[in-house]
C-alpha cells in the first residue's frame, strides 16, 4: 500500500473550475471567507436572549459581489476593527451551502490537472473540525467533496485515491497506516513534491471512503490529544487524488484537492500551556504563520514564496500557487472577540486586505479628539492649571523627536513669553462623549494584558527639577529620558471605558527632586493629552517621522527604573485629600488607538501607595516597569525603522519585513504580546527577549 505520492501537474492544463468559481481573475489568489460558528449550549446563558456574535456583516452601500466587509466588536469595551474578505458565512448558514458556493467549483479543475486546496483555519474550538469532517446529519466539506469527485470520476472513467496525514510538531504522519509512520517530504527531480512512504488507497463508494477515513480520523484524535481531549493538535490533510486519461495527448492527468483541518491557534498567554502543550503550540502557530507567509507572498505576487518554511507548506508547494485554486476558511467562535481579531487579521493578511478604518469611524474618532480638546481646556481652567501647563507643558517623549531640532528639545524656558503660545496639540487623548465624570479609582497593576497596546503614548510635564537629573552629556535626550522619571501611578476613570484611551498620570515636586506623589485623580474629568511647545506638537503614533532607536528607549527605561527605586512619598507637601500643587508634573499616557478601560488611581488606592509595606510597593513599581518594558517594546516593533528593528534580538531579516508589511496594513499592527505570534516569535522567545533587555537595563 505505501507508495510515494507525486503528482504531477501538465504545465498546458487548463482550470475548468475557473469559470465557475466566484472569484475567478487569478488562478493564484487564496480565496479567503469567513464563517462563525453557532453558539453552543453552554455559550448561552440566557435562554431568553441569545448572545451577539462579536463579529458581523457591514452591509456596504456599493455592495461589491466578489467582497465582503465585516466588523469584529468587542461587546464589553466596544472596540471595534473591520476587515475586508471574499465571503462571510454567519451562524445560520450550513455546510452543504459553503460546499456549494467555495468548494464545488474547484472540484473539476483537479480533473484538468489544477490542484486545489482547502483549509479550515482558526482558533482552538471554532469548528474547523466540524467544517472539513461534519457529523452523520451533516456532512463536512471532505465527505461533500469526495462525493462528488466519486460522481465526476464515474462519469469520467475516472479513478480516485485517498491519503490522509497529519502534520504534528512539523513532522508528517500517515493515518491509514494502524502504526504511526513517519513520511518523508522529498523534491523530485522534476520539481514535484514526494510523499516517501505514504499510503494511498483507492475509493469507489462513500461507504468505502467512510470506512477508510474514520479510521484515520480516530488515529488523529487519539494520537496526540487523548481521548478526553478534543482540540486538534495537528493538521489533518485529505489528500483526494484523481486521474483520468487525456486522449489528446495520450497521457495521464493527474490532479488532487487537499481538505485540511488545520490546527487551533493558540494565545499561549491566555492558555497558560506548559511543557509539551506548549511546544506542540509553539509548532502550530509557527507553521500556521508559515501558511500565511506563503498566501501573503502569492496573493501580492512577491518573487519568493517561503513554501520551505515549514513541513506543511513544503507539502503544499504543488497546490497552493501556479494553477492551483485555494481556498482559506476563517472559522470564527463567535463569543471570543480577541480570537476573531487574530484570526480574521492573519486571514485578511493572507488575502491582501487591509484592515480599514470606515468613513463614519474616521468622523467619529475626529469628533471624540475634538470633545477632547475642548475638555481639556475645560479641565485645565478648572483646575488652574493653565499656568502649569504652560510652565512646565506635557509631552510625549517621543513624538516630535526625530524631526525636531536638537534646541527645541531643551527644557523650555520659563520665563520665556514664547512658552506661554504654546498650543494644545491637534491629535488629543479622545474619551467618548458620554464621557461621565471621574468617580471611582483604582490601582492598575500593569499587568493587565489590555494595557499593553502599541499606541500608547507617554505625555509628562517637565517641572525645574528634573534639570539637574540629567547630566549635561544627556541634554538631547532629556525629554525623552525624562518619560518615566517620576514616580508614577496610572489613573482610572470606571466611567472612562470604551474610551480606547489609558491615562497614566503622576506628580513631582518641583522643589524636592526625589519627591514622588501619587496623585489623587481629579473629579471632573479625563486627563487628555497636551503638548509643551508648538515644536513638540503630539501628533499621533503612526504618525510619526522618526523615532527614538532602542538605546534611547533603554535609557528612558534606566531613568523609569531610577524613579522607580527612589523614595515614592517621602517628602510628600500634599495634605491628605488635597489635591496637589500645580507645580507637580503629570504623566499621562494613553493609547491612541485601542480602546482600553483607563485607569485612575485615587483614594483608597492612593493611599496604598503610603499605608503598605515597602515590598508592596516595590512589587506594584515593579510591575508597573514591567508593563513599561512591554509597551515600549511593542510601541518600538510599530514604529522603529526596519534598520532599528533589525538591531533587536530576536528580529531577523524575514521579521522585519514582516513587521513593515503588516504596518502596511495597519498603522499598529502589534496590539499585544500575544500579537507577537503573528510574526512568528514563540511565547518563550518573547520571554527570553524581555529577560535580555532586562538584563541590558541593570548592567
Ligand atoms: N456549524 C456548527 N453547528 C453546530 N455545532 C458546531 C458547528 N461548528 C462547530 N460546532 C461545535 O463547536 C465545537 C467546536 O468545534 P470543533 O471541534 O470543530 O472546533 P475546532 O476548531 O476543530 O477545535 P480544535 O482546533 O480544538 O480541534 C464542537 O462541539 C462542534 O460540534
Amino acid at each position: 500500500m505505501s507508495t510515494s505520492v507525486g503528482l504531477k501537474t501538465p504545465k498546458s492544463a487548463n482550470c475548468a473550475a475557473s469559470s465557475r468559481h466566484p472569484r475567478s481573475d487569478s488562478a493564484t489568489r487564496v480565496r479567503v471567507v469567513v464563517r462563525i460558528r453557532p453558539f453552543l449550549a453552554s455559550e448561552i446563558v440566557s435562554t431568553e436572549e441569545e448572545p451577539t456574535p462579536c463579529i458581523s456583516l457591514i452591509d456596504t452601500e456599493a455592495g461589491s459581489v466578489d467582497e465582503v466587509a465585516v466588523r469584529i466588536k468587542d461587546q464589553e469595551t466596544s472596540r471595534n476593527e473591520c476587515y475586508e474578505l471574499d465571503s462571510f458565512y454567519g451562524q445560520e448558514s450550513n455546510l452543504s451551502q459553503i460546499f456549494h458556493t467555495e468548494v464545488f467549483p474547484v472540484i473539476p479543475g483537479i480533473f484538468q490537472g489544477c490542484n486545489a486546496t482547502v483549509f479550515a483555519y482558526g482558533a482552538t474550538g471554532s469548528g474547523k473540525t466540524f467544517t472539513m469532517q461534519g457529523t452523520d446529519e451533516q456532512p463536512g466539506l471532505m465527505p461533500l467533496a469526495m462525493s462528488t469527485v466519486l460522481s465526476l470520476s464515474e462519469s469520467m472513467g475516472c479513478s480516485a485515491e485517498i491519503s490522509y496525514f497529519e502534520i504534528y510538531m512539523d513532522r508528517c504522519y500517515d493515518l491509514l497506516e494502524p502504526k504511526a509512520k513517519e513520511i518523508s517530504v522529498l523534491d523530485s527531480k522534476d520539481g514535484c513534491i514526494l510523499l516517501k512512504g505514504l499510503s494511498q488507497v483507492p475509493v469507489r463508494s462513500m461507504s468505502e471512503f467512510y470506512e477508510i477515513f474514520s479510521c484515520g480520523v480516530q488515529r488523529r484524535k487519539v494520537a496526540h490529544t487523548g481521548l478526553n481531549d478534543v482540540s486538534s493538535r495537528s493538521h489533518g490533510v485529505l489528500m483526494i487524488a484523481v486521474a483520468s486519461h487525456d486522449e489528446e495527448s495520450d497521457s495521464i492527468i493527474s490532479g488532487k484537492l487537499n481538505l485540511i483541518d488545520l490546527a487551533g491557534n493558540e494565545d499561549n498567554r491566555r492558555t497558560c500551556n506548559e511543557g509539551v502543550r506548549l511546544q506542540e503550540s509553539a509548532t502550530i502557530n509557527q507553521s500556521l504563520f508559515a501558511l500565511s507567509n506563503v498566501i501573503y507572498a502569492l496573493n501580492n505576487n512577491k518573487s519568493y514564496v517561503p513554501y520551505r518554511d515549514s513541513k506543511l507548506t513544503r507539502i503544499l508547494q504543488d497546490s497552493l500557487g501556479g494553477t492551483s485554486r485555494s481556498l482559506m476558511i476563517a472559522c470564527l467562535n463567535p463569543i471570543s472577540y480577541q480570537e476573531a481579531v487574530h484570526t480574521v487579521c492573519l486571514a485578511a493578511r493572507s488575502r491582501q486586505i487591509v484592515n480599514f478604518v470606515s468613513s463614519a469611524q474616521k468622523q467619529e474618532i475626529r469628533k471624540e479628539k475634538v470633545d477632547m480638546e475642548a475638555k481639556l481646556r475645560a479641565w485645565l481652567e478648572s483646575k488652574g492649571k493653565t499656568k502649569s501647563i504652560r510652565q512646565n507643558g506635557l509631552c510625549s517623549p517621543y513624538q516630535g523627536r526625530a524631526n525636531t531640532p536638537k534646541s527645541s528639545l531643551k527644557k523650555p524656558n520659563l520665563n520665556s513669553s514664547s512658552v506661554k503660545e504654546k498650543k494644545i496639540p491637534k491629535h488629543g487623548v479622545s474619551c467618548s462623549k458620554e464621557r461621565k465624570p471621574l468617580t471611582s479609582s483604582r490601582l492598575i497593576t500593569s499587568t493587565d494584558e489590555e494595557s499593553y497596546t502599541s499606541n500608547a503614548v507617554t505625555t509628562r510635564a517637565i517641572s525645574h527639577s528634573d534639570k539637574e537629573s540629567f547630566p549635561p552629556e544627556e541634554e538631547d535626550h532629556k525629554n525623552l529620558d525624562r518619560t518615566d522619571a517620576g514616580g508614577s501611578c496610572l489613573f482610572t476613570n470606571e466611567s472612562c471605558e470604551n474610551q480606547g484611551k489609558d491615562i497614566k498620570l503622576s506628580k513631582h515636586n518641583v522643589d524636592q527632586e526625589e519627591d514622588e506623589k501619587v496623585l489623587v485623580s481629579d473629579s471632573k474629568a479625563c486627563v487628555p493629552e497636551v503638548a509643551w511647545g508648538k515644536e513638540n506638537i503630539c501628533t499621533p503614533t503612526q504618525e510619526f517621522v522618526g523615532f527614538p532607536s532602542i538605546n534611547e528607549r533603554i535609557k528612558a527605561l534606566k531613568n523609569s527604573i531610577r524613579s522607580v527605586f527612589s523614595p515614592i512619598d517621602s517628602n510628600i507637601k500634599t495634605p491628605p485629600g488635597e489635591s496637589p500643587s500645580d507645580d507637580q508634573f503629570c504623566v499621562v499616557m494613553f493609547k491612541q488607538r485601542s480602546p482600553k478601560t483607563p485607569l485612575i488611581l485615587t483614594g483608597d488606592n492612593a493611599s496604598l501607595m503610603s499605608a503598605t509595606t515597602p515590598l508592596d510597593r516595590f512589587k506594584s513599581c515593579a510591575s508597573d516597569l514591567k508593563s513599561s518594558l512591554i509597551q515600549e517594546y511593542l510601541t518600538f516593533l510599530n514604529t522603529a525603522s526596519k534598520e532599528d528593528l533589525l538591531r533587536l534580538k530576536g528580529i531577523g531579516q524575514k521579521r522585519a519585513d514582516y513587521i513593515m508589511e503588516l504596518r502596511e496594513n495597519s498603522p499598529c499592527p502589534i496590539k499585544s504580546l500575544s500579537d507577537l505570534e503573528k510574526i512568528g516569535l514563540s511565547t518563550k522567545q518573547v520571554h527570553d527577549m524581555f529577560r535580555k533587555a532586562a538584563r541590558e537595563i541593570f548592567s
